[in-house]
């Protein structure tokens, strides 16, 4: 039986101090695995804690951007290195606190250390151009700078790969950050913010503060001194992000999720498309912005298609992510997993036939986790909810389409657009895909997740607001350019 006083307590990090919130109160985190086994305590934090946080970005601003580019490229290195050294420590914590399994965690943060290190080497890359001036005697040139004091919020089902693919971009760019992780997921983050304390982060420029979102979260998106903000979440707190942002003119990054389809044509290879579908939908347990979630067959090869997903899902292991041989963990959390039971009797009510899983499961250890089965649902309609709404969990909506153009139709028939996949091994449909899918991510016999840290990263529609994600995108958003015009 665990003793509260085995269980550590992780405090903020502000004007380069391991600090107690003002409220001397914490919010507990606990692992969906074993719902009584506590992870970790965290702050919980106030208002007044939060200025302080963003006053510490705001005093760091200048000296951390004259420290120049180089400088704070070699710092990310220095994180890198440290993450990669307690990389167990980071996965396990990351598997007990939100419940993927230990290989994806350790994965996800091999992942991070890659996005530091890729950051890093934009130490040394250039931040502006040349270009020539109508003035033969002038000298006329681009200088990227930074924006400021960056407010970075970030979600549960990524926690160390999304907060460093916000953080690293930010600071080498020379912005100072405030960072508010998921509450769910923050002691794996506290992890992460002690590399870089450890790294030899100077005084004020990353600002690590845990509570509330609806209080800390907010008053950090309305905060005057704040010059730029990027979150990763659900719809309805991306656009009070984007009112509060917009109201003063700052510049704002939304990642909020998809519906993503996956479209198997008649002369595609089936078992790929199968095993890709596995992956795409029930990885992470579903809880990703890049799930598969819609899978629409050509009517030739539907029934084929469907035997063979059924039996690949029976396959796949359920239980707690630290042992070996479990394929699947559970939900993140009890309202997650409410959140997909409540799903699954909608469309159940709604007429879809639920042909694999839609349970959760029950019995030894299962009790004290927030498990579900790999849920199948067929013959689901456009119109109805679960084809419409994220549902962020183990749940495939199989789909019939006549032909292509039917199915493009149907997988562009939402309000999302992040992700989108085909497995055909017709050159023309798959050239017809690329040009019709409403999509920001388009993949060609591959899953509908897989981000590769290189790429810009984002969606269309409702899925993202604002410049790219990743790669050199990320220039884009915690830049600023300045043209400059020397007469000789
Ligand atoms: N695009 C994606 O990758 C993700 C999508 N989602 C979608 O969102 C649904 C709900 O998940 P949930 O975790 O509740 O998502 P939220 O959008 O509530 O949480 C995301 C982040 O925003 C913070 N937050 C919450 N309220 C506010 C606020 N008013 N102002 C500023 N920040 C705030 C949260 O803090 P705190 O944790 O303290 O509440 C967390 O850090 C999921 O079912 C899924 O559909 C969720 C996560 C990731
Ligand atoms: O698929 C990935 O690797 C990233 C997905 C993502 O950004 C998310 O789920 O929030």
């Amino acid at each position: 039986m665990q003793t509260v006083s085995e269980v550590k307590i992780y405090k903020n990090f502000i004007d380069n101090e391991w600090v107690d919130s003002e409220s001397h109160e914490t919010i507990k985190s606990i692992n969906p695995a074993q719902k009584n086994e506590v992870v970790g305590y965290l702050q919980k934090s106030t208002k007044q804690d939060l200025e302080k946080a963003v006053q510490s970005a705001h005093k760091a601003k200048k000296s951390w951007r004259k420290l120049g580019q180089a400088a704070r490229g070699q710092l990310l290195f220095k994180a890198a290195n440290l993450i990669e050294e307690n990389l167990d420590d980071i996965a396990e914590t990351m598997t007990r606190e939100m419940g993927k399994t230990l290989p994806e965690a350790k994965g996800e943060t091999a992942r991070g250390v890659a996005i530091l290190r890729y950051y890093a080497g934009e130490g040394m890359r250039k931040n502006g151009d040349v270009i020539p001036s109508s003035d033969q005697d002038a000298l006329m040139f681009t200088k990227r700078v930074p924006l400021g004091v960056v407010g970075i919020i970030t979600p549960w089902n990524f926690p160390v790969a999304i907060p460093i693919w916000k953080i690293a971009p930010a600071l080498v760019y020379g912005n100072t950050v405030v960072f508010k992780p998921a509450t769910e997921a923050a002691v794996t983050a506290a992890k992460v913010v002690e590399c870089f304390v450890k790294a030899g982060i100077p005084e004020g420029v990353l600002n690590f503060i845990t509570g509330s979102g609806s209080v800390i979260g907010q008053a950090l998106i309305d905060h005057p001194l704040l010059n730029g903000i990027s979150f990763t979440g659900s719809e309805t707190v991306g656009e009070q992000v984007a009112a509060s942002a917009a109201a003063r003119g700052i510049k704002y990054q939304l990642e909020m999720g998809g519906k993503n389809p996956v479209i198997v044509t008649k002369d595609a290879d089936l078992d790929a498309a199968v095993e890709a579908v596995i992956s795409g939908s029930f990885r992470s347990t579903g809880q990703k912005c890049t799930a598969t979630s819609r899978v629409i067959v050509e009517t030739e090869v539907y029934d084929q298609f469907k035997e063979k997903l059924i039996q690949a899902t029976e396959n796949i292991t359920v239980g707690d992510g630290l042992k070996e041989g479990i394929w699947m963990g559970p939900c993140a959390s009890e309202s997650q997993f409410n959140t997909v039971k409540r799903y699954i009797e909608q469309g159940k009510q709604e007429g879809a036939s639920l042909i694999y899983g839609g349970e959760q499961l029950t019995g030894g250890d299962y009790d004290n986790g927030f498990y579900i089965i790999p849920t199948i649902f067929d013959e689901v309609t456009p119109d109805m909810v679960i084809a419409q709404e994220e549902i962020f969990g183990p749940v495939i909506c199989l789909m019939k389409a006549a032909n292509l153009d039917e199915a493009i139709e149907i997988a562009n028939y939402t309000k999302y657009g992040l992700s989108a996949s085909i497995f055909t091994s017709n050159i023309g449909s798959l050239l017809e895909f690329i040009d019709e899918i409403d999509a920001g991510l388009v993949r060609i016999n591959a899953e509908s997740a897989g981000v590769e840290l290189q790429a810009p990263f984002g969606g269309m529609k409702a899925s993202s607001t604002g410049s790219r994600e990743q790669g050199e995108a990320a220039k884009e958003f915690y830049t600023s350019i300045k043209t400059i015009f020397i007469k000789g």
